[in-house]
């Protein structure tokens, strides 16, 4: 799939919903408890196939770092994970994958809601989806309000990790249209990972450096959801890597049995980005590894 393609721009832009789609805010903060700092709402976005300890651990370490380091105020924290569209390898189907990230925020956390805005429909690139969630929430809702009741606008910004933000800079993943939109307009927050040099992941994005904030992973931790799947293919527990329903979930679907659907997808691959041939590599390790044992 060619992810870069280039954008209408966002005044303009119209929604296509899916069936009976309603946008998820009952854990939204619809109140700013100061009304000195800046509202903002938490996206990320992802395959989440399956979700893992270290999707929510990303909120909480964003958690931190804005309040200790910025003057803005968190008022909820969304999971929008990607349409079956996208067809990257291990991608299993949006339903299960939604399943699964309403099963972890429900169920572990008390502010993360899951948005399957984009699961249930044709793909939707990451500036778009920021967009339907800046429609939904200032448009739709009518935004926020200070204690004295003032309205304000939140400022909706993407929750990725540092693997992400490193395809930013590789040719034909992202439109420079679509990366002045994301990060010129919204801005993110980018969440260190194992393996990806933060700064050089950012080196070429200079021109939003105002807008990106990096948080360093102070217990590191490199789960992925490749390694899960891997582990669930040679039949090993990941029980404590992901919330224990949707280690359940997995157990009672017989998920993640097989490669899945997309095992030698030659149309994503033709987008396969640098991260994904790292992880193949170490995939290909493990998978020896774990043949001697
Ligand atoms: N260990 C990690 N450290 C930092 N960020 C992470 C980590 N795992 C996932 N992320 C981030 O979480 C978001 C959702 O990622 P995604 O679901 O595609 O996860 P993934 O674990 O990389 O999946 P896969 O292994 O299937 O490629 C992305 O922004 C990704 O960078
Ligand atoms: N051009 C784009 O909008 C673009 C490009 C690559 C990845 N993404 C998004 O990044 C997320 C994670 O993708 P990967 O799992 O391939 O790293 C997905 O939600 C995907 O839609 C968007």
């Amino acid at each position: 799939m060619d992810t870069s393609s280039p954008p209408p721009s966002s005044p303009t832009r119209t929604f296509s919903n899916p069936p009976n789609y309603s946008f998820p805010h009952h854990r939204l903060n619809r109140v700013l408890r100061n009304p000195e700092k800046q509202p903002i709402v938490l996206v990320a976005c992802g395959s989440f196939s399956p979700v893992t300890y270290l999707h929510l651990r990303m909120f909480e370490m964003a958690v931190d770092y804005v309040r200790q380091n910025t003057d803005f105020e968190i008022m909820g924290g969304y999971l929008s994970p990607v349409s079956d569209m996208y067809k990257k390898p291990g991608l299993l189907a949006a339903h299960h994958r939604v399943t699964m990230c309403t099963l972890a925020t429900e169920q572990t956390s008390h502010w993360l809601m899951v948005d399957p805005w984009e699961a249930f429909q044709s793909y939707q690139r990451t500036a778009v989806v920021l967009d339907h969630f800046d429609y939904e929430i200032n448009t739709v809702l009518g935004g926020v309000q200070t204690p004295d009741g003032e309205h304000r606008n939140v400022r909706v910004m993407l929750l990725a990790g540092s693997d992400l933000i490193s395809t930013m800079s590789e040719p034909g993943v992202w439109s420079e249209e679509d990366l002045d939109h994301i990060l010129g307009r919204y801005g993110c927050f980018i969440i260190e990972r194992a393996g990806s040099d933060m700064d050089q992941a950012t080196d070429n994005l200079a021109r939003w450096r105002h807008n990106i904030y990096l948080i360093s992973q102070l217990i590191q931790n490199d789960v992925s959801s490749t390694k899960v799947r891997l582990f669930l293919r040679r039949g090993l527990s990941v029980r404590y890597l992901l919330p224990s329903p949707v280690v359940d979930y997995i157990e009672e679907h017989g998920l993640y049995k097989d490669e899945g659907p997309n095992a030698s997808n030659s149309n994503y691959s033709k987008h396969l980005h640098h991260k994904d041939v790292e992880k193949a590599k170490a995939e290909d390790k493990d998978v020896i590894a774990l043949k001697k044992t």
